[in-house]
């Protein structure tokens, strides 16, 4: 009953903003960068691959979403697990025109998601990169990815986007924000 009249409240933005904390993982050059500076910046920034992390604060629905964007290199995703713990959610990132290394993003997804820190933290795939005519279908990413394994254990959802144009990300962040409510 509180939460419901909290989430009335929150409409008419009487509430305070909730925070929320928010993990971006994904293969490196799948577009973490990308996608946390459009959304930051509404533009579409250069970047340089991340060694460590980038954080920012999005506001959206009146949710702050502290969104930590971690380095995708090989050497550094060992560093991905000691950043899950109070994670609300969690961004896998993928670059759909990847086909060669979409098994390794899977078995890094797969990673991440079995370990015990995962806790009830929500899944989002964002399937990037979608303004390419040569992205995959939102179907084959579903299926390379194995997430029809993932489905009852944990509340996820795959959405297609492109960080260059901002397509879907927003879609993205509604179902986020509709799960972590
Ligand atoms: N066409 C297109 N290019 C994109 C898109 N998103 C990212 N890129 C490009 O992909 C490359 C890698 O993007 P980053 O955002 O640096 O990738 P990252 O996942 O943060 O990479 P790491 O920092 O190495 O983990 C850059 O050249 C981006 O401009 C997109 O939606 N469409």
């Amino acid at each position: 009953m509180g939460n419901r009249i909290c989430r009335l409240l929150e409409k008419i933005a009487v509430c305070s903003p909730r925070d929320v904390r928010i993990l971006m993982l994904g293969l490196d050059a799948a577009g973490k960068t990308t996608i946390l500076y459009k959304l930051k910046l509404a533009e579409f920034v250069k970047t340089v691959p991340t060694i460590g992390f980038n954080i920012e604060t999005i506001h959206y629905k009146n949710i702050s979403f502290t969104v930590w964007d971690c380095g995708g290199q090989d050497r550094i995703r060992h560093l991905w697990h000691q950043y899950l713990v109070d994670a609300q959610g969690l961004i896998f990132v993928l670059d759909s025109t990847d086909r060669e290394r979409i098994k390794k993003a899977k078995q890094e997804l797969h990673n991440i998601i079995d370990d015990p820190d995962m806790g009830a933290t929500k899944l989002l795939v964002l399937a990037n990169k979608h303004d390419l005519p040569d992205a995959m279908p939102i179907s084959e990413a579903t299926e390379k990815l194995e997430l029809s394994d993932v489905k009852p254990r944990r509340n996820w959802h795959i959405q297609k986007c492109s960080a260059k144009t901002g397509e879907g990300l927003y879609e993205g962040f509604d179902w986020l924000s509709a799960a972590i409510r």
